[in-house]
Formats: structure tokens, sequence, C-alpha cells
């Protein structure tokens, strides 16, 4: 069985050695321009499109991540990319929705707790006991359902607060209430405070956390974007923020990546930035599924993880 590896920015020689030790009797090589010999599966990420292109060999194609906009994207503009047929796989959780529930409780848990406040009070030289909120008034809605907003929707059900989740389709998470379809995003929105986005991109949710949302929520609420900065308009957030309507935003992903220095985000003091590193891909747990994935189509069956190329995720 022949493997070809393509990351930008991964340790590839860390890669290779792992996969090897994963599945010895595969032979594993990192993929470079002009190398066109016979693949059964490829491991990518941002891969150039002559990588895929044309290999009637292949049995799958492995995103080395959880979100396929990128491939998707240039699956667009060159349709042949992907020779047909070919599933593309996806990481479904491994090891990052344990990576999204300390994001998203510590974040939760620092607004809940008023930390914001009371660091701008320690920088005033101020000692007040604020009020505390109560969770009645801290309802906290997730915006997409799927493996990690399940999981972070859990976690925070854990620590008693009200969760209620967005999706396609309608779900059974014990005591976090479903919302589903378009048509009730407007009674999810009304008092959610806290809303987490774990939506995937595509062209239905692009430019979904925009002005006309913010406005459903309840007032002082605040945002943390999880999934990609597309979804989000920063010049509609930074208005809301301005106006009162938002406390605050946790942003870890941008409309452009890294964010520029002279985006008005980095200077806001009701914005907190991290840079794309929310959940990152671990390589063990990534590793793991892909061997068991592989050996999985080996023996005809159908593993989990495809990616339903129209739905667009
Ligand atoms: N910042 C970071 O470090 C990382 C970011 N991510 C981002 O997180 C995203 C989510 O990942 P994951 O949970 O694995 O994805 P899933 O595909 O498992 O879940 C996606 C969820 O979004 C819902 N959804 C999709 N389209 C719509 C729509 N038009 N209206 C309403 N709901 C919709 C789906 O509904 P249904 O269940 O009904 O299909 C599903 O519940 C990734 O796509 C990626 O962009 C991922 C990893 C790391
Ligand atoms: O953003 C990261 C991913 O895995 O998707």
């Amino acid at each position: 069985m022949d493997i070809i590896f393509y990351h930008p920015t991964f340790d590839t020689g860390f890669w290779l050695d792992k996969l090897h030790q994963a599945l010895p009797q595969a032979r594993v090589r990192e993929w470079k321009p002009g190398d066109n010999d016979h693949a059964d599966y490829a491991l990518v990420w941002h891969p150039p499109v002559e990588m895929l292109s044309g290999r009637k060999t292949l049995k799958a194609v492995f995103a080395l991540g959880a979100g396929v906009d990128s491939i998707l994207s240039q699956l667009q503009k060159h349709p042949d990319m992907l020779p047909p047929g070919v599933p593309l796989y996806r990481l479904e959780d491994t090891g990052m929705a344990l990576q999204m529930q300390e994001y998203a409780v510590s974040q939760v848990l620092h607004w809940f707790r008023r930390f914001d406040d009371y660091q701008v009070q320690k920088q005033q030289g101020v000692w007040n006991p604020l009020d505390d909120y109560t969770r009645e008034e801290f309802t906290i809605g997730i915006l997409g359902a799927g493996v990690l907003g399940g999981k972070v929707a859990e976690s925070l059900v854990a620590w008693d607060f009200p969760v209620r989740c967005w999706s396609r389709s309608r779900k059974n998470y014990p005591n976090v209430e479903s919302f589903a379809g378009q048509h009730e995003l407007d009674a999810f929105l009304s008092g959610t405070r806290v809303l987490i986005n774990l939506l995937p991109n595509t062209p239905e949710t692009v430019g979904i956390i925009n002005r006309q949302l913010l406005d459903k929520l309840a007032d002082n609420a605040c945002v943390i974007n999880l999934a990609r900065g597309v979804h989000l308009l920063e010049e509609d957030l930074l208005a809301a923020l301005d106006s009162g309507k938002l406390k605050a935003a946790m942003l870890d992903v941008f409309s452009r990546e890294p964010l520029p220095a002279s985006s008005p985000l980095w200077t806001h003091p009701r914005v907190t930035i991290t840079p794309h590193v929310a959940a990152v891909t671990r390589p063990v747990e990534a590793i793991a599924y892909i061997s068991h994935t592989i050996s999985s189509l080996d023996r005809g069956e159908i593993p989990a993880g495809q990616v339903d190329l129209k739905r667009g995720y």
C-alpha cells in the first residue's frame, strides 16, 4: 500500500515516522511536486491541485483537520482535483473535542464570574464586589451541533448552564434544547447570552454572524467564534461591541489569517484573540483514526468521517 502525505506546516518527518509505526505494511512518502507515482491513499492539508488530480488508483483522501472548506473550495475551482468516486474523509474529534471544551468552558466561566469586569477594576485600583450573574440569565447557544458542538454542549451542561444548540437536523443531547433549521434560528437566538460558533464553512453559513443576528441576542451578550473567520462580519461585531449590545468577544479565527496588524480587533479592549489554536490536530489520535479507517476501507467497510461533498461538510 502506498500513502502520500502533504501538509504545508506540520513536521513531515515526525508524521512519516508515526505513520510507519502505525501502518508497518504501508510505504509512506512525502508528496513533492512532480511526484505522479502510484498512491492508494493521500493525507493532505491545503494540497496543491496537481497532488491529487488524475490519480486513478486513489482509494481515499484524508483531510488532516476537521474543516474541509479549503479542500472543497479548491475542488470547486478544479473539479477534477478529486478523481470521481474517491471518498474524502476528515478528522472527527481525534482529540479536538476536549480542546474545544477547555476553550469554551474556561471562557464562559471567565465571563460568568465577571473576571473581565474585575480586571478593569483592578486596572483602576477599584475594590468593589459586583452583583453575581445567575445561570438563568446565562443561556449558552451553540451554532452547529455536530461532533465538536455536541461535545461543547455536553461540557457546559455539566457546569449547569442552560444550553441550547442550532443545527440543520434535530438533536437529542441530554439537557440541551435543540433548534433546527432556518425557521428556528430566531427562537434560538432570542435569550442567548453567550453565542458559540461551531458551524462548518459552507455557502449557507458564510457571514451568518452579522448585525441582524447579533441584534437578536440577549443584551450584553458575548460571542465566541471557534469555527471559521468568514462566519463573522468583523465590522458588525465591532459595531455591536461599541453600541453596547455586545459585552465581549473571544475570537480564534479570522477572515484573514494571520490577523493583519492594522485590524481594529487587536486593540479593542473587549475582544480577546487567539491565533487559530482552539483545537489543533493531535498526531497520535489522528493517525490512530486514519490507520483504523484505512483498515476498514481495505475490509470493504464504510467507516465514519466521510465528507458529504454536496452538503459541503
Ligand atoms: N478553530 C479551530 O481550531 C478549529 C475549528 N474547527 C471548525 O469547526 C467546525 C465544526 O466541526 P465539527 O463539529 O467536526 O463539524 P460537524 O460537521 O460534525 O458539525 C457541523 C454542525 O453544523 C450544523 N450545520 C451545518 N450547516 C448548517 C446550516 N446551514 N444550518 C444549521 N446548522 C448547520 C450541522 O448540522 P447537522 O448535524 O444537522 O448536519 C452540524 O450539527 C469545522 O468545520 C471547522 O471549521 C474545527 C477544528 C478546529
Ligand atoms: O481549523 C482546524 C480544523 O481542523 O478544521
